[in-house]
């Protein structure tokens, strides 16, 4: 099975929730593949989203991590691109066609492969100007939206669940990325705001992961806690 989490916006937690679900593939047996298309915002020897993930999750043997291509400035794929070697660069992007060849191929030495776009929904991924929608339709794959629990949400979900449903994808799951342990009233109204705006389109609807699951700061190994947090997306396997 493919599933590709995408989101709201940058930043809203789509790498926890990648590393969430793929422990939960792992605790079921699944060999897992991590797929990044392109990872901007990092340079060589710096971590990315997958190498994070696989040091989450403490680098099992049953976990594959695989970047498409890596960007230095931290942008849009093809506005990296430019910058960083102009139009050479971008044209080098790697195509939809690759990323759909590259998933294929590990989906069959992988039970689960999960895909990380970048930013949200429709974020341009390729130099044609293909988004991770489109990598997800051409994959047939179950498309995860993760979302935030603070002002400006209600905007920002319902139009992504709106462009994903006008994309075909008539199931879904949207999941809370991070919700802190002492919610304000905002907080509390939004998550059940957004658990209405899932369950309204037939989409469903994964509860907050807590926040806190990942320390900042200097890299940190095994994560127990992430892997525990995993337990609440066993639904999006099933
Ligand atoms: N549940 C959580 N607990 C603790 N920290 C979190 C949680 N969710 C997200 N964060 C933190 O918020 C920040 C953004 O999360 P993350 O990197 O997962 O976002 P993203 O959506 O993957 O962003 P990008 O578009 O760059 O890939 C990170 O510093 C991450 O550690
Ligand atoms: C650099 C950042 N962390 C992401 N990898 C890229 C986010 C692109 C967002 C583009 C946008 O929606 O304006
Ligand atoms: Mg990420």
């Amino acid at each position: 099975m493919i599933y590709v989490v995408t989101g709201t916006d940058t930043d809203v937690g789509k790498t926890v929730v990648t590393a969430a679900l793929a422990a939960t593939a792992l605790r079921r047996g699944d060999r897992v593949a991590v797929y990044k298309p392109t990872q901007t915002g990092v340079r060589p020897n710096e971590d990315g989203d997958v190498q994070n993930t696989a040091r989450w999750l403490g680098a099992p043997d049953r976990l594959s991590v695989v970047e498409g291509i890596r960007l230095l400035e931290p942008m849009a794929p093809v506005d990296a691109a430019l910058e960083e070697g102009g139009e050479a660069a971008a044209d080098a992007l790697p195509t939809m066609a690759e990323h759909v060849r590259r998933i294929k191929a590990l989906a069959q030495g992988h039970d689960s492969v999960i895909v990380e776009g970048a930013g949200g929904l429709l974020v341009s991924l390729t130099r044609a100007g293909e988004t991770i929608a489109d990598l997800g339709a051409a994959l047939d794959a179950h498309l995860v939206v993760v979302t935030r629990p603070d002002l400006g949400t209600l905007n920002h979900t319902a139009l992504t669940l709106e462009a994903a449903v006008a994309r075909g994808f008539a199931r879904g799951t949207l999941v809370l990325g991070s919700y802190p342990g002492a919610p304000s009233a905002l907080h509390v109204r939004n998550r059940g705001n957004l658990e209405a705006l899932a369950t309204d389109r037939g989409w469903d609807w994964v509860d907050g992961l807590p926040a806190g699951l990942v320390a900042t700061g200097p890299a940190q190994g095994r994560n127990e806690v992430l892997w525990e947090a995993g337990r609440r997306l066993a639904s999006v396997l099933a």
